[in-house]
């Protein structure tokens, strides 16, 4: 019935964040999306400019106008940069309208951290405390019981999912993990920038913000919680040629001897009933195109009992667990519905 759905607005609709919002709502039972928003292109169809919408959305653009955002919505998605984002969100959180945070603005809890990495002044520090950060599958509960949720950075999201567990039970020595990331290139957003250019990216393969990338903190704010103490990573992001997806290579050194099958064990009980991670059996991993389009976290490891070292692989699609999906799955838990509502896809393969 139409008065049951909760109405959404998407700030940065015109971004790859944004678009992919429209495309997972579309399908949402529970939620209607009653404003797409953009600063640059107000007043024109969404379908001009991006013809994949036409007959499906046929609303013109609203600008950014608080009255019309407040009259027309329950929740805001705040698909905007870092930077832009902590100066919407507490306008609309007056307004007394739900939050969904896709940037970085709110994730760390320090403000000195978030100048150092972000390189520009912090977000208020009232609002900072008040987010919660949205890794689902480790702070469900904090979210459900939230109005403004923090969604985490897609590198982070791939890290993280695939590291808690054993930091937490003490399984691998954090001071020895080493994150190796690749990333496809709509990680970088829909803007124009030179690495993005097709002849810049096309049968390339290149590193970058080595030991400066702003998801190093974030990676060691979550994993000092799980250890209990300061946990500091080496973390290196590279760009692939491909449009979407993920993979963390992660490497550590176990506390005692396991085996592989260990593992496998202690993360299906962590993550039992959470339908978007999946657990690989000993002597699989995953690639990005086995969670192409969709909302899962799929997890494997291996090993080397000459090292007493253990490799983990942690796949998703950037745009949906890293970014949009993630998203509707923290609406989801904070309106107290099935987290897997609107999300329910089959990766798209080959
Ligand atoms: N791409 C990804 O894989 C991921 C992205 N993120 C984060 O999600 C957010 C969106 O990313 P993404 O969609 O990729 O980025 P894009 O660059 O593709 O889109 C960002 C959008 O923000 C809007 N925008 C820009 N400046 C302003 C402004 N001053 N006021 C209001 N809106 C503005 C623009 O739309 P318009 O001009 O129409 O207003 C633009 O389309 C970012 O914070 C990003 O870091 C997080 C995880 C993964
Ligand atoms: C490929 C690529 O460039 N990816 C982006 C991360 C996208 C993201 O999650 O960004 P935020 O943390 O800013 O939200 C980067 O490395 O900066």
């Amino acid at each position: 019935m139409e008065s049951t759905l909760i109405r959404a607005a998407i700030v940065g609709s015109t971004g790859y964040g944004g678009v992919e919002l429209i495309r997972l709502l579309q399908s949402h039972p529970k939620v209607t999306v009653t404003s797409v928003i953009s600063s640059s292109a107000a007043g024109t169809p969404i379908a001009e400019g991006f013809p994949h919408l036409t007959e499906i959305r046929t609303d013109l653009l609203d600008g950014i106008d608080m009255d019309l955002i407040r009259s027309k919505a329950d929740v805001v998605f705040l698909a905007t940069p870092h930077g832009i984002s902590m100066k919407l969100a507490p306008q609309f959180l007056e307004a007394g309208l739900k939050v969904i945070d896709l940037s970085g603005d709110f994730r760390l809890k320090s403000g000195d951290v978030y100048k150092q990495w972000y390189k520009h002044e912090p977000a208020d520090q009232a609002l900072v405390d008040r987010a919660v950060y949205g890794l689902a599958e480790v702070y469900g509960e904090q979210v459900a019981t939230s109005d403004f949720i923090s969604n985490p950075g897609c590198f982070t999201t791939s890290a993280l999912l695939g590291l808690y567990p054993a930091v937490k039970a003490g399984w691998i020595n954090p001071d020895s993990i080493i994150i190796d990331a690749k990333s496809g290139v709509s990680g970088a957003g829909r803007g124009l920038n030179l690495s993005a250019h097709y002849s810049e990216i096309n049968e390339n393969f290149k590193a970058y913000k080595i030991n400066k990338h702003q998801h190093t903190p974030e990676i060691e704010q979550v994993l000092s919680e799980a250890a209990g103490r300061p946990v500091i990573t080496t973390f290196t992001t590279h760009l692939v040629p491909m449009t979407r997806g993920i993979m963390c290579t992660m490497y550590a050194t176990l506390t005692e001897k396991r085996a592989t099958a260990d593992f496998v064990e202690l993360y299906r009980q962590f993550y039992e009933g959470r339908k978007f991670v999946r657990v690989r059996p000993d002597g699989t991993w995953p690639a990005t195109k086995e969670v192409f389009g969709t909302n899962y976290c799929d997890i494997g490891f291996s090993i080397d009992e000459r090292t007493g070292r253990i490799t983990f692989i942690s796949v998703i699609d950037n745009l949906v667990k890293g970014a949009a999906g993630q998203a509707i799955q923290n609406l989801n838990l904070l309106m107290n519905w099935d987290e897997t509502l609107g999300l329910q896809f089959t990766p798209v393969y080959p």
